[in-house]
């Protein structure tokens, strides 16, 4: 049962307002008393995993932190994530379109988006107001006619990903597909948002910017952790060597050379970074913010991507029947390689089914996100929250909860097929790009990449799962971003 502060419908906020934040909601002790509970399994990469243990312990709302609450409702998507309408009811009344009701929306957590202050801001932790004006803009390079223009820059790097196994394929051989899929979007985001690839599937290997990302991931933990104390972020700073500090500079200048090369090609090239550019005069965007804006575009576009791929390809080679089916409806729909494209993928349902499937067993972002309750409070899923608190739905502990989905820990691809085993599946907990006005802007870019890249794959070879990477997925841990390892794989040609 729900503890008394958090359990009436539609309480009003007057009359909750002077009650301690979430005082009464169940959690363990030491995430209750203190930051460091939280913190601590944040860095150890075993939160999300966590949180699944702490809902089926203590139910769908645990206090987390002395002022945050993780949510492990389906209601609670749109109640957090939504625009938020007049009336404060919650899920009963939160609206997914609009936001002029009179109720703020929830602003995004500054301690987990932005832990080290002073950084430029970009699309991800803009405020408010910049946020609406650059998702204005660059929605234009996600629309249906940049990603029609889109479409032969995102081939030539896939034709280039297949030649390439095609060299490491055959008997003795293995291949980390990880890797390589890192490389392809890599690639691919590289071109559309600064005008040029990071050249990783030219040179078998990740660009040294790329390499730093996960280094960021991880580190970032830390100072998510320690930006609840002031003064340990402020010693880190000061404790970092002077090597890395000249390797970010380098980075950095080198984002740089590739933006000014992207703006000297001109303003007329449907990619993602195009709409800025034509901007960047009008609002004074000076050129800080457009490297924050494209590196952020890299960064959210092909890690996330990639972990997918890699996902759904070690379930489909460790669940023999879904491999079996996929390949066939791949093989038998094209007569020819050639007629694999954006609109022909689009028409497979078991692929789509593959991929969501995967998507809930490894979602690309697997923790909370966090947001801070505006004033006056908010009702979510049924709960009153007062003002300032913290709220979040952990991805990964949502979908893996038997509550919302029937066996959770096995790889279904028919619960999305309307398969009547999985009627009572709560579908609707199933939000990997999120939802509201914060959701992803890359999801239809997303899903035509991962169709494309794994139908090419299939198409072209028979996959069999390396011994070493047998346990691939039970070794990881999550810095923010999966910690992927190795995904070693052996390919055959498939004769035609
Ligand atoms: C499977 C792949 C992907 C997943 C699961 C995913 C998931 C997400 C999620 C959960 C958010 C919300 C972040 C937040 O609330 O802070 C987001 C935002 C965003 N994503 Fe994706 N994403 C994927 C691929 C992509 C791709 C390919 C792009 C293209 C560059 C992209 C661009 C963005 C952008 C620009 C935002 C910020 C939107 C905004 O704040 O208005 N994503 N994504």
């Amino acid at each position: 049962p729900l503890p008394s502060s958090l359990s009436t419908r539609q309480r009003t906020s007057s009359t909750t307002s002077s009650c301690t934040p979430s005082a009464a909601t169940p959690g363990p002790l030491l995430m209750r008393a203190t930051r460091w509970g939280y913190g601590l399994r944040h860095m150890a990469g075993t939160l999300p995993f966590d949180m699944l243990a702490l809902h089926q312990r203590y139910g769908p709302v645990v206090r987390v932190a002395p002022d945050e609450l993780a949510f492990s409702d389906p209601a609670a998507w749109k109640d957090i994530m939504g625009h938020r309408t007049g009336g404060g009811s919650g899920s009963g009344g939160a609206g997914g379109g609009g936001g002029g009701g009179g109720q703020e929306d929830m602003l995004k957590y500054e301690r987990f988006y932005m832990p080290v202050e002073g950084l430029p801001r970009d699309i991800v932790n803009a405020g408010r107001e910049e946020h609406a004006l650059l998702r204005r803009t660059m929605a234009h390079g996600f629309s249906d006619r940049s990603m029609r223009e889109q479409q032969p820059v995102i081939r030539g790097y896939i034709d280039l990903l297949v030649g390439r196994l095609r060299e490491r394929s055959g008997e003795g051989e293995k291949v980390d597909l990880a890797a390589w899929y890192n490389y392809t979007t890599f690639d691919v985001i590289g071109d559309l948002a600064f005008g040029e690839s990071f050249g990783c599937l030219d040179n078998s290997d990740y660009h040294p910017w790329v390499k730093a990302i996960f280094e960021v991931a991880r580190a970032g933990t830390v100072f998510q952790t320690l930006a609840h104390f002031p003064v340990f972020v402020k010693l880190m700073l000061a404790l970092i060597p002077s090597k890395f500090l000249e390797e970010r500079e380098k980075h950095m200048q080198m984002t740089l050379v590739k933006l000014k090369r992207r703006m000297e090609a001109g303003k007329e090239r449907a990619d993602l970074v195009e709409g800025l550019l034509k901007k960047a005069d009008e609002w004074g965007l000076t050129l800080e913010k457009l490297q924050a804006n494209s590196a952020i575009l890299i960064i959210g576009g092909s890690e996330t991507t990639a972990t997918l791929l890699s996902g759904v390809t070690y379930f489909l080679m460790t669940n023999r029947q879904a491999m079996e089916k996929l390949t066939a409806e791949i093989r038998g729909t094209f007569k020819s390689e050639d007629e694999i494209d954006f609109a022909s993928v689009s028409t497979l349902p078991y692929l789509l089914a593959c991929l969501d499937e995967a998507l809930r067993m490894y979602p690309p972002v697997p923790t909370g996100l966090p947001r801070v309750v505006p004033k006056g409070g908010a009702n979510i899923a049924g709960n009153y929250v007062p003002e300032k608190t913290v709220v979040a739905v952990h991805h990964w502990a949502m979908y893996h909860n038997d509550e919302h989905f029937k066996d959770p820990f096995v790889y279904h691809p028919e619960r999305w097929l309307g398969d009547p085993a999985f009627a009572g599946d709560h579908k609707e907990a199933f939000q990997p790009f999120h939802l509201g006005p914060r959701n992803c802007l890359g999801k239809n870019l997303a899903y035509i990449e991962m169709r494309l890249i794994l139908v090419r794959v299939l198409w072209n070879f028979d996959l069999r799962i390396a011994e070493d990477s047998l346990d691939w997925m039970s070794k990881q841990r999550i810095y923010n971003l999966w910690e992927k390892g190795k995904l070693n794989v052996h390919l055959t040609p498939v004769a035609r």
